[in-house]
């Protein structure tokens, strides 16, 4: 992630935090109430720094109001959707009703989705393609597991699966794309990928996205890094270059870790 001379990111850092399948509706509005205050207290400039959470479905209703209510800057989003509108697609999401609660973004293709639920690279694309119909911003999640990161075919497999998921889009809407890099062997393990590895994907997913949308599309496409991101390791990590942000998964549940996260640039270099 770069400054230009008068200090302001040429790519809007996003700290986003995953909560997963933890917190009901009620201890969702404690935790974000909390997060509020810690960052009001800090004086956050949001604007420099984006913030961004993904409850569970059920708290979306609690946390629209509590957003709204408050007039808070921290944006939110579903942690998935459906790739269709409507019907009869018993336990699915549509972006429709995302879009309605005020979500801005929606994760796409985490890979416990990938893993747990099966979803393909289709599926995914469909995904991709049906957050944008609904105006929601997707941020699409890719990384590979430890078997083929040991066979050193990281590189092309995240790049397939890129490809694969951001098929058929226009260069405008891959510009708004947010892309998440998660090697799935540091997703809750403790294990967190080097800056240098993050850095070493990000710039091959954005060379990607080049060859794909041109170069323009591609400067403005904000790329996250995700799996085991804590406040300790989190301003390194934001130090490279081609790294927009974070997607955090545990730490997010911890208001004053999480908060130190998205303060990194008060304790780079520490
Ligand atoms: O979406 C978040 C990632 O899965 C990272 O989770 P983690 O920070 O708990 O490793």
């Amino acid at each position: 992630m770069t400054t230009s001379a008068n200090g302001a990111f040429e790519r809007t850092p996003l700290i986003a935090g995953n909560w997963k399948m933890n917190m009901d509706h009620v201890q969702a509005i404690t935790l974000l109430q909390k997060l509020a205050w810690t960052l009001d207290d800090a004086k956050h400039d949001y604007a420099r720094v984006e913030v961004a959470v993904f409850p569970p479905f059920t708290d979306l209703r609690g946390v629209q109001t509590l957003v709204a209510g408050d007039d808070l800057a921290i944006a939110y989003g579903g942690q998935d959707l459906s790739q269709f509108d409507s019907g009869a697609y018993t336990g699915d999401i549509s972006g429709a009703f995302l879009a309605k609660l005020g979500c801005r973004y929606v994760l796409v293709g985490h890979s416990e989705r990938r893993t747990v639920h099966g979803e393909t690279d289709e599926t995914l694309n469909a995904k991709v393609k049906a957050a944008y119909k609904h105006g929601l911003v997707p941020i699409l999640c890719v990384g590979e597991g430890l078997e083929v990161r040991q066979a050193g075919t990281h590189v092309e497999h995240t790049l397939a699966q890129l490809r694969a998921d951001v098929e058929g889009l226009t260069a405008d809407q891959a510009a708004q794309l947010v892309v998440a890099y998660e090697p799935v062997w540091a997703i809750g393990t403790g294990e967190v990928a080097g800056p240098g590895d993050a850095q070493e994907m990000c710039a091959a997913l954005r060379a990607e996205l080049a060859a794909l949308f041109g170069e323009e599309s591609a400067r403005a496409t904000r790329l996250l890094y995700g799996g085991s991101v804590k406040a300790a390791n989190a301003a390194a990590i934001l130090a490279e270059q081609d790294v927009d942000g974070v997607l955090v998964g545990g730490a997010s549940l911890d208001v004053a870790e999480f908060a130190s996260i998205v303060r990194f640039e008060s304790h780079a270099g520490a």
